[in-house]
């Protein structure tokens, strides 16, 4: 099974909103850049507003594409479009009871992430 996911790396200041994706969901109790799956006919931009607006209840104004990792889980293979969000209405929060917060980039080592995301945590901790 191949999803393609849309994901935002949440920035204000030097810091970046994360979320902890609750024990029943694939790669449970671990970090995530908000986002989540591409519908269909749905442009990964068009995927990233929409989770974001439900997740976070943030309205993104300002993004641009950082970078696509795939990766193999075994159980479900991954498309994982990242995207930069510089610019956003509302102040975001974990609108579907999940932890999040603001945390600054040089303490993301300090978080699990899912495998997929250690690439993308090492570039930011480097930028
Ligand atoms: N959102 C997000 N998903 C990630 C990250 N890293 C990573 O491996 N994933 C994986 C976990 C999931 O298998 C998939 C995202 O699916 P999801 O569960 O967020 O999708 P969704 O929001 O549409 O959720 P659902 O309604 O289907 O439960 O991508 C990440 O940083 N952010
Ligand atoms: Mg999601």
């Amino acid at each position: 099974m191949l999803v393609r996911v849309a994901a935002g790396i949440i920035l204000r200041d030097d810091s970046v909103f994360i979320a902890l994706r609750k024990s029943n969901q694939h790669q449970g109790g671990l970090w995530e850049f908000p986002g989540g799956k591409c519908e269909s006919t749905e442009s990964p931009e068009s995927a990233l507003s929409r989770e974001l607006k439900e997740e976070c209840g943030i309205v993104v104004t300002e993004s641009s594409f950082f970078k696509t990792i795939a990766h193999d889980y075994g159980d479900k293979q991954v498309e994982l479009c990242f995207y930069k969000v510089t610019k956003f209405d509302g102040e975001p929060m974990g609108s579907e009871g999940q932890q999040a917060s603001w945390v600054p980039i040089s303490d993301l080592s300090s978080y699990d992430f899912p495998e997929a995301n250690k690439e993308i945590v090492a570039d930011l901790l480097l930028s």
